[in-house]
């Protein structure tokens, strides 16, 4: 499969000024990624509507491909139409294969316990930021689960060999969600029985019901989640899918990739700051860890209306200002940029808890937080685990940002720079593309003058 090529300049400056209009959050990575997982897992046919074009996104849909997935294009639809042998039938699953990742944390650890899967020896390689991302939680685990596995002191690469073999097993969850996520997936794609995972200390939480509604949505086994503690996969037989078309004698699981309340989340603080404007495709039912912005920019006091269509979000109503909050991101770490952003433009000192969940991102978010926003005028103290924002003063202008190439850093300063005394530039803005590459298309749609 191939995909759209967006080109983004080193550098580009965001003009400050208001923002208005309508715009459609993009599509959620974390649904398109575990969408892919979910389609070459559970075999057959699968069809992914409004899948995402992130860089993640194009990684999950090459490894699936490298791991014997044939995807392709519907014109008329956009959607992604997959179609997939279980792993353990697929014919090259004895042969010696290399899967890349790209820079997807996601995608690396998700996919790493489901190409266990294989009795052939996998080659895993990334890149970039990825490079230096902890991965001992496979060195590990997956030997308890018959899989060998050689690794570079925890990092990449990894080379591991299975196949893995569902057991008791005991994790910690305090790193990262993402392994219990592909480990879900492994154990129900190797149609667990009477087994289950037990986990200590889970952070990012709501990653994992959506991990368990996109397994319920294409059908997989779904085991039982008792308290973020176990999760036991029982006697019965596989789950069926919620959401399936039958065409003659094949049945096509459908599956719609969520919007996005990670990237939406930029898209709804520059409606706080410059607004109002109007925000679709973020659905307020959604799982998602980062839908618990609304919680914080209510707090503020901005002007929001919430349906299931549409979001309406503007600064605060009258000669009101927008107020400093208190918000708890341990279990939504992508929270931080946004919410840094918004809080430079609230009177008082902001407290974000969580920091300790930063470390590991594509950058030292806590520290390159503090330091990008440094440029732009805004003191950021970093309390143990709190970090505190001093806001309600003018933000710099002219100025030049770094995205540090981190993609939330990247647009946590495009949408702070919305409000400040002059233009501010992002170099290596084109981090973007790891999310959300149509951001900046976005900002102009929005009436934002971007410029080189
Ligand atoms: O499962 C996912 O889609 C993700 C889980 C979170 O990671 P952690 O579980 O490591 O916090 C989040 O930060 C990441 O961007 C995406
Ligand atoms: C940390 C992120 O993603 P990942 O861990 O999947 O690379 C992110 O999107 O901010």
């Amino acid at each position: 499969m191939t995909f759209e090529k967006i080109e983004i300049p080193y550098l580009v400056r965001i003009h400050p000024g208001p923002v208005k209009g309508e715009i459609t959050a993009p599509a959620s990575k974390s649904s398109m990624q575990r969408a892919a997982a979910a389609a070459l897992v559970s075999g057959g046919s699968s069809r992914i509507l409004n899948p995402g074009i992130s860089n993640d996104d194009q990684a999950s849909i090459g490894v699936i491909e490298a791991l014997g997935a044939t995807v392709t294009k519907e014109e008329t639809s956009g959607a992604l139409l997959v179609t997939a042998n279980s792993l353990q039938m697929e014919a090259s699953q004895d042969k010696e294969i290399t899967v890349h990742f790209g820079e997807s944390g996601l995608g690396i650890r998700m996919f790493t316990s489901i190409a266990a899967l294989r009795s052939g020896v996998t080659h895993i390689q990334g890149e970039g930021s990825l490079l230096t991302r902890p991965m001992d939680f496979f060195d590990q685990t997956l030997p308890k689960l018959n899989v060998q596995i050689k690794s570079h002191e925890g990092r990449l690469p990894l080379d591991i060999q299975g196949p893995l073999l569902p057991k008791d097993i005991t994790i910690d969850g305090s790193l990262s969600s993402q392994f219990l996520t592909g480990l879900l997936l492994a154990y129900a794609a190797a149609d667990a029985t009477d087994v289950t995972i037990f986990v200590t200390n889970l952070k990012s939480r709501p990653y994992v019901d959506l991990t368990l509604k996109v397994m319920a949505d294409f059908g997989l086994k779904v085991p039982e989640n008792n308290h973020y503690e176990s999760f036991y996969f029982g006697n019965s037989p596989k789950g069926k899918a919620s959401t399936t078309t039958n065409t003659n004698t094949t049945t096509t699981t459908t599956y719609q990739v969520e919007g996005d309340w990670s990237g939406g989340a930029f898209l709804l603080v520059a409606g706080a700051i410059k607004g109002p404007i109007t925000i679709r495709g973020l659905d307020p039912q959604s799982t998602q860890a980062d839908k618990a912005v609304l919680k914080a920019l209510a707090d503020t006091g901005c002007q929001l209306s919430v349906t299931s269509d549409l979001i309406e979000i503007g600064p605060a109503a009258g000669d009101m200002r927008l107020k400093a909050f208190h918000f708890d991101a341990t279990d939504c770490p992508d929270l931080f940029p946004p919410l840094v952003a918004l809080a430079c433009y609230c009177q008082g000192k902001t407290v974000i808890e969580g920091v300790s969940r930063l470390a590991h991102k594509e950058s030292n978010r806590a520290l390159t937080l503090q330091q990008e926003f440094a440029k732009l005028g805004v003191k950021i103290d970093l309390q143990d685990d709190l970090m505190i924002i001093e806001g309600g003063k003018p933000l710099k202008g002219d100025v030049t940002t770094h995205s540090r190439h981190d993609h939330r850093i990247a647009m946590a300063a495009a949408v702070a720079a919305l409000g400040a005394t002059g233009p501010v530039a992002i170099e290596e803005a084109a981090a973007v593309k790891k999310s959300y590459p149509n951001f900046y298309r976005h900002l102009e749609n929005l009436g934002v003058t971007l410029s080189d």
